[in-house]
């Protein structure tokens, strides 16, 4: 018996008798180099070339690791467009896994732009006219009262992260149908790159529940379903069928929540997060990664989080989340409920949330202001402007979720400069051409005292004679750092402390000296270990815990724990036994 269990019907990971790992193998010759998770491509040994079948099949020379590096960076550097290296490291992943994330443990900060936001962007409107190669899990309206034996088809048998989207509201550029895949795809590299989950325990879902892109419908090309979306009670059915039989056939994996648009994310959140360890990342990791910059910007202004002012841009799935994030950590820091909600004011496309008006969602409704609560108001409208919301609540801090670029005016943050000489100014939509305004601009305007993060990665900027750098203000701070400890701790839910924990441990985290907000990317491995350390303690402090063992260890030895359980990027040796333990 393996003192390991079966993680593949294509391999198992055992011990020998010296306690080494090492990878026993029921494919051989072609069919293994076609395997991403064996394949090592020239740098198999002689040994193994002989016993599994390789020779002839591969190049004579065996190269090092290094040398391995050195000409796949090389060769990433001849691709002249962000989209194109996209496209050459996503195949190395499908080639080669150890390689690629071993590539992009050398160049995190280079890469991470490109294998995630905002190059995926691009990957995600080109998905059908680029696509080469299956990777992850993908069931649709057609075929999802057959996801059970579907899922068998999954060669990996213990995933423990998920992330899956129902393409509905894919960064700022909205419906994107099945192109959406490569989002979960992006969010899984840096699970693995940065929160240590194996590659062979992700697993990518596209929900394709149709698109309303009428454009898409109409393609010929286009890969996923040419019908409209699914909506209500078949909606709800869809996903019902899909949650049971994913957690029927992996029951230790966390569910990722990913890009659904604000009228299904918050209902699909609450429906779930009790039946299977699910979060939504657009809700709570975005809600957790902005309070955490907002900690850090009051620790650069030296004032406290409740001497601030909120406006809320964007009332969807991101902005609500991050206007409760922030409500919670007023409460944190000692206000009540009511006073903390009167600090926060939430805008959307009709203005200042207020009651009657069209289309208020649940979730939303605890942010809504009443005429009678604007007392002493100034504004022309039905529901004041974001301009006049600015004004009149004399707000300190700006916060945007709308995907809407150039949302943020001057004139606006002139206004804010009224109120407080260093104003915190965060237009956090993704892609970069969908940033509510420029960072440059915005320390131009404020002569250099605006404390700005964007969420996708800007350059530093240059003004007078001083460079201002950017933080980075993407959940990708968060979510591998919350689910590796989920995960560590086979967490059986997934609890709003966990969040807050998360969000704490990143400003702990988060030099401020250079006036950043957020780490560098450099960093974010370390950070996401420390994070899941913090969520792990949360998680047994909570009651929720499954795994026995890490419930009596202290807080260091917990921190070791999941050190010494993050998967690195290093080639095991490949056997063949012929004793096959796995499932077939
Ligand atoms: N930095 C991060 O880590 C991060 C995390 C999550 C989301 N986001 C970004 O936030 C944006 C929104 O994402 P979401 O998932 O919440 O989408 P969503 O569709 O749920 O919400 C968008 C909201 O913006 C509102 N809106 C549109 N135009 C507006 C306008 N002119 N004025 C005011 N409100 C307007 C919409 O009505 C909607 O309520 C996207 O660009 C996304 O990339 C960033
Ligand atoms: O994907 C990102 O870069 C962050 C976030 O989840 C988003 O939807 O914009
Ligand atoms: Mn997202």
């Amino acid at each position: 018996m393996p003192d390991t269990p079966p993680v593949s019907r294509y391999y198992d990971v055992k011990r020998d008798e010296q306690g080494q790992r090492y990878i026993d193998v029921y494919v051989n010759g072609l069919a293994l180099l076609q395997n991403p998770l064996l394949n090592k491509t020239t740098a198999f040994t002689p040994q193994e070339r002989r016993d599994l079948g390789l020779e002839g099949l591969i190049p004579p020379h065996v190269s090092t690791f290094a040398e391995q590096k050195e000409r796949t960076y090389l060769r990433y550097l001849r691709q002249s467009t962000d989209l194109e290296k996209h496209e050459y490291l996503r195949a190395l992943q499908d080639r080669n896994e150890v390689l690629f994330y071993a590539v992009l443990e050398d160049h995190l900060e280079e890469m991470l732009p490109i294998i995630y936001t905002p190059t995926v962007g691009e990957a995600v409107k080109q998905y059908s006219s680029n696509y080469r190669y299956p990777r992850g899990f993908t069931v649709s309206a057609q075929d999802i009262d057959r996801v059970e034996e579907m899922l068998e088809n999954v060669s990996v048998n213990d995933v423990r992260m998920i992330v899956a989207t129902d393409s509905s509201a894919i960064l700022g550029i909205g419906d994107q149908g099945f192109g959406g895949m490569a989002i979960s795809i992006g969010k899984l590299s840096l699970y693995t790159a940065a929160g240590g989950v194996g590659p062979d325990k992700t697993l990518p879902v596209e929900l394709d529940v149709g698109t309303n892109r009428q454009d898409l419908i109409d393609d010929p090309l286009y890969l996923g379903l040419h019908q409209r979306r699914m909506t209500g009670a078949e909606y709800d059915e869809f996903l019902d069928k899909f949650v049971e039989a994913a957690h029927a056939r992996y029951p230790k994996a966390i569910i990722q929540w990913e890009d659904f648009s604000r009228g299904t994310a918050f209902r699909v959140l609450e429906r779930y997060r009790r039946v299977v360890p699910s979060f939504n990342d657009d809700i709570q990791g975005t809600g957790a990664m902005a309070l955490s910059g907002l900690l850090s910007a009051c620790r650069i202004k030296n004032e406290a989080l409740t001497g601030q002012v909120y406006v809320v841009v964007g009332a969807g799935a991101a902005g609500i989340g991050v206007a409760m994030a922030i409500r919670q950590g007023l409460m944190h820091e000692g206000l009540s409920f009511e006073e903390a909600g009167a600090r926060v004011f939430v805008v959307d496309r009709y203005g200042l949330l207020m009651e009657g008006q069209p289309d208020l969602e649940p979730q939303q409704m605890s942010f809504v202001r009443r005429p009678e609560d604007l007392a002493g108001w100034t504004y022309a409208g039905e529901a004041p402007t974001l301009h006049e919301v600015i004004v009149n609540s004399r707000a300190t801090a700006l916060l945007g979720f709308t995907g809407v670029p150039g949302l943020f005016r001057r004139e606006s943050v002139d206004a804010m400069r009224a109120h407080t000489a260093r104003p915190i100014i965060f237009p956090l939509s993704n892609p970069s051409s969908h940033v509510e305004a420029q960072p440059a601009d915005l320390i131009s305007w404020t002569d250099g005292q605006a404390i700005v993060a964007t969420g996708s990665p800007f350059a530093d900027i240059q003004y007078g004679t001083q460079a201002y750098p950017i933080g980075q203000g993407n959940n990708a701070f968060i979510f591998p750092g919350l689910g590796f400890g989920a995960v560590a701790t086979r967490a059986r839910e997934i609890t709003d402390n966990m969040v807050m924990a998360a969000a704490y441990t990143l400003a702990e985290l988060t030099p401020t000296d250079q006036g950043r907000v957020y780490p560098s990317i450099s960093d974010l491995r370390e950070i996401s270990i420390r994070i899941a350390a913090r969520v792990a303690r949360q998680a047994i402090t909570d009651g929720v815990c499954a795994d026995r063992r890490m419930r009596s260890l202290s807080d260091e030895q917990i921190e070791a724990n999941i050190r010494d359980r993050a998967w690195l990027p290093q080639y095991l040796p490949l056997r063949r036994t012929g004793r096959s333990t796995s499932r077939s």
